[in-house]
C-alpha cells in the first residue's frame, strides 16, 4: 500500500513500523472504488456498442438524426398554396432567424437533377403532372438534410420544412421515418386567393424554369391542393398548432407577422 507523505513526514518511523496509515487506506480505498467505476463505464459502453452494431444489421435507420442529440429538433411546417410565398418567406427567415430552411420542393428538384439519380424519372413525372412524388422519397430526402445539417458545424436543430407535408401519405411517412425525433411544434399557413397564385407564378414562370409554372400544370397543381393538401391543415388546424397567415399583403408584411409567431 502507498504512504501519503503527511504521515511519512510526521511520523515516518512510527507508522511505518506499525505498517498502517489511516490517510493511505482511504486513498486506497477511494482509488478501488475509482478503477470499478472505470471497468463498469467500459463494460457498459462495449456492450453499448456491441448493441448498436447489432442494430446496424438489424436496420440502418437507427444510426442516424437521434444520435447524441438531447432533445427532439424543432420544426415548423409551412403550407399554403402553390406561389402563396412559402419559399420567399422561409429564405427571409433563415438569413434572420437562425431556422433552417427545407424546401420540399427544391431537395425533389435537386434529386431529379443528379446523373446518377434513380429517382430522376419518378419524380420528374410526377413533377410535370402537378401531382405528389411518393412520400417515402420526400421523407427521406428530409430526413438526410436534416441528418446532414445536424451533423454540419451549426449542429441545426430548428427546421422550416416548406411545402411539406401535402398530403395524408406524407403525414404517415414523416411519423414512421421520423416520429418523435422531432416536434412539430407550429403549422405555417399562408392563405392567399387563387387569382393572385396564379398571377404570381405567372410571374414567377418568367424567370423560375420550372417545368409546373406554365398554365396548365398550375391549374393541376391547385386541384392536387385543394383534394390532397387541403385535408392535412385543416387536420393541424383541429389540433391547434396552425397559424393562419394572410398571404396576399406586402412580403414585409407577412415576414413582420411570421417573424412575430417564431419569435414567441
Ligand atoms: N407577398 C408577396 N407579394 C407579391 N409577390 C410575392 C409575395 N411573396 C412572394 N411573391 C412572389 O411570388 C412568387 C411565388 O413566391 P414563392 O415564395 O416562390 O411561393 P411558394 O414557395 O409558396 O410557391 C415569387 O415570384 C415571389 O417573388
Ligand atoms: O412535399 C412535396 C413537395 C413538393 N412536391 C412536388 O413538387 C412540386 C413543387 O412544389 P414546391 O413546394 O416547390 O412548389 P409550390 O407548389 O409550393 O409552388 C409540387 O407540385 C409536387 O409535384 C411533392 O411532391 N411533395
Amino acid at each position: 500500500m502507498a504512504h501519503c507523505s503527511s504521515c511519512s513526514s510526521s511520523s515516518s518511523s512510527s507508522s511505518q513500523s506499525r505498517g498502517f496509515c489511516p490517510f493511505s487506506l482511504f486513498l486506497f480505498i477511494g482509488s478501488a472504488i475509482a478503477s470499478v467505476r472505470y471497468l463498469k463505464r467500459r463494460e457498459q459502453s462495449s456492450s453499448r456498442k456491441l448493441d448498436d452494431d447489432d442494430d446496424d444489421d438489424d436496420d440502418d435507420d437507427d444510426d442516424d438524426v437521434e444520435e447524441d442529440r438531447p432533445s427532439p429538433f424543432r420544426v415548423v411546417f409551412v403550407l399554403g398554396g402553390p406561389g402563396a410565398g412559402k419559399g420567399t418567406q422561409c429564405q427571409l427567415l433563415s438569413e434572420n432567424l437562425g431556422w433552417a430552411h427545407l424546401s420540399a420542393g427544391d431537395l425533389l428538384r435537386a434529386e431529379r437533377a443528379k446523373a446518377d439519380s434513380k429517382l430522376a424519372d419518378v419524380i420528374n413525372s410526377n413533377i410535370s403532372a402537378g401531382r405528389i412524388v411518393p412520400s417515402e422519397i420526400t421523407v427521406e430526402l428530409l430526413r438526410n438534410a436534416m441528418e446532414e445539417m445536424y451533423s454540419g458545424e451549426n449542429r441545426q436543430t430548428k427546421f422550416l420544412i416548406d411545402g411539406f407535408p401535402r398530403s395524408e401519405g406524407n403525414v404517415i411517412a414523416w411519423n414512421e421515418v421520423v416520429g418523435n425525433r422531432a416536434n412539430v411544434e407550429t403549422v405555417l399557413f399562408f392563405e392567399c386567393p387563387e387569382d393572385v397564385l396564379t398571377s404570381r407564378l405567372l410571374e414567377r414562370s418568367k424567370t423560375s424554369g420550372r417545368v409546373d409554372d406554365t398554365i396548365d400544370v398550375i391549374r393541376k397543381r391547385f386541384d392536387t391542393y385543394k383534394e390532397e393538401s387541403m385535408p392535412i391543415i385543416e387536420m393541424y388546424e383541429k389540433d391547434g398548432r396552425v397559424k393562419k397567415i394572410i398571404a396576399d399583403r406586402s412580403m414585409e408584411e407577412v415576414y413582420k407577422e411570421i417573424e412575430a409567431i417564431l419569435g414567441e
